[in-house]
């Protein structure tokens, strides 16, 4: 594919998707217009005027090879700076660095964090039910839909992250105060721009600019802080026992503890907590809309999976962790909800030397691809969810074809070592929510007047491109069981 300005560069970032330009989103809006009609399922993408040319691929087995290859594709320094603004970490490291992190916040993801993610959602539900008065109502709106999931996952990160709990109502005494809450929210939807606009340029009286800079000194030395209380803890020096949390944070500082010369800067503990605030909540949240969107078109799946849930519910209607095994459809929908919407989009990695790859294109170049140094490959992770080869009817929702995935399946979490080490963070956490909110409602769109369900899906299941993928504001209708 040819084009003026390469898709991934601030001006191809920047401006929005067109015949001239096809922007970060091309790969949503043109998914059926280039793989397809050029007969392959790896291309080239250059850019006329700005950008070297990339690789794209929406093959699986390409993939594998992109993101399990070692030494020769690597994660580079320009495709991993949004996410190192606070130093290295898990997502931009490589080789020998990359497994030290991996290992100490490998021992952080374990099942005690999972079983505290299940108990956390769970009783956030019930406090966000109680504080929105949801059970007065026969029937609730929600316009958008999307701010509450946004709430409840900014929320629940920062709860089993740092053990940090902010009440649902919360709301600071001084709306202009820039307390963790608000701190975090900016930070969560500044993140681009903090990487674009230059240092000086927040000293200027810009209050939008003072604003996002007083957010992330705030964030820093709340994380500073919370580090450096968890260290007095671990050296008992405080009567708070760390052994008693069960946060992220807690698990990661004491197994970097563990690691002794091996262990983890203050800088990195610091970097990986802002990594996991931030990888860990959009994509659960648009993940969550998308899913709650299908669900309120295909009214006969959410049936099923009502049945579902209603037969692990307790008698007082909550759902024990226990019950989580046995939601097989509740998980494959967010599953499927996740392949048609995958909210990490794209997996990029530069060549630290030449090489090729084997495609599964035999007819171009004999399936052979050879690749000079720093050349950038990207997994097009809705090309190939798109594919019909992989999914059949793939416009079509179908949780079913989860049922038995193994988990090196699930291409929407990247495959083999590099793998989402969140998943299963993010599967406990959209299950809970899931079945807790099916089990007492169920979720109907909200329509204009005489628009379809095709129309509404067309208007509105839409993704919005930006650093994570997601649909955009969608009008969601809650009616009380009874
Ligand atoms: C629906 C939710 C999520 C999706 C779709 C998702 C997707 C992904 C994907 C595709 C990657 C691979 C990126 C690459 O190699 O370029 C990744 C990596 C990662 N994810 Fe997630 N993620 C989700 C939730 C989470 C959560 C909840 C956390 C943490 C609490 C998290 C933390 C991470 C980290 C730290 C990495 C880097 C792993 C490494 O390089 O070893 N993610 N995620």
């Amino acid at each position: 594919m040819r084009c003026v300005v390469h898709p991934i560069s601030a001006i191809g970032a920047i401006v929005p998707n067109f015949a001239l330009n096809p922007g970060l989103s091309w790969q949503w809006h043109w998914r059926n217009q280039v793989y397809e009609p050029l007969g392959a399922k790896t291309i080239s993408v250059l850019g006329w005027i700005l950008g070297d040319p990339t690789i794209y691929t929406t093959s699986m087995e390409v993939a594998r090879q992109i993101v399990n290859a070692r030494g020769q594709l690597e994660k580079s320094y320009e495709t991993t700076a949004i996410m190192a603004q606070w130093g290295p970490n898990l997502f931009s490291t490589n080789g020998d660095d990359w497994r030290r992190h991996r290992r100490i916040l490998g021992a952080a993801f374990n099942a005690d964090v999972y079983k505290f993610v299940w108990k956390e959602t769970a009783s956030l539900f019930d406090e966000m039910v109680e504080a929105e008065q949801w059970k007065k109502q026969p029937v609730v709106a929600l316009n958008p839909v999307n701010k509450l999931t946004t709430k409840f996952a900014l929320n629940i990160i920062s709860r089993c992250a740092f053990g940090n709990v902010f009440s649902w109502q919360y709301e600071s005494a001084q709306p202009e105060a820039m307390d963790f809450g608000k701190a975090l929210e900016i930070v969560a939807q500044s993140c681009l721009f903090r990487v674009i606009i230059p240092n000086w340029m927040y000293r200027l009286p810009i209050p939008l600019l003072r604003r996002m800079d007083a957010a992330y000194k705030t964030l820093g030395s709340f994380m500073a802080s919370v580090l450096a209380s968890r260290k007095s803890e671990m050296s008992g020096n405080t009567t708070e026992d760390n052994q008693s949390r069960h946060d992220l944070f807690s698990f990661m500082t004491s197994a970097s503890d563990d690691e002794g010369h091996a262990a983890m800067s203050d800088d990195e503990v610091i970097s990986n907590t802002f990594l996991m605030l931030f990888a860990g909540h959009d994509t659960t949240a648009h993940t969550l809309d998308a899913a709650i969107g299908l669900l309120a078109l295909y009214q006969d799946i959410q049936q099923e999976i009502y049945e579902e849930i209603k037969t692990v519910a307790l008698e007082d209607a909550s759902l024990p962790y226990d019950a989580y095994p046995k939601l097989h459809k509740t998980e494959a929908c967010f599953l499927e909800s996740l392949r048609l919407f995958p909210a990490a989009f794209l997996m990029v990695r530069t060549t630290t030397e030449d090489t090729v790859i084997t495609t599964d294109d035999p007819h171009i170049h004999g399936g052979r691809l050879p690749l000079s140094k720093g050349t950038m490959l990207a997994v097009d992770l809705i090309g190939m969810h798109y594919n019909a080869e992989y999914f059949p009817e793939p416009e079509e929702f179908k949780p079913s074809r989860w049922y038995d995935a193994r988990e090196n399946d699930l291409s929407m979490f990247s495959f083999g070592s590099r793998t989402c080490i969140g998943r299963r963070f993010a599967l406990t956490e959209a299950v809970c929510f899931l079945s807790h909110l099916l089990l007492s409602w169920r979720v109907e769109p909200i329509m204009r007047d005489g628009e379809t369900a095709a129309q509404w899906r067309k208007r509105l299941m839409v993704a919005d491109v930006s650093m994570t993928l997601g649909v955009k504001s969608l009008p969601i209708r809650l009616v009380a069981r009874v």
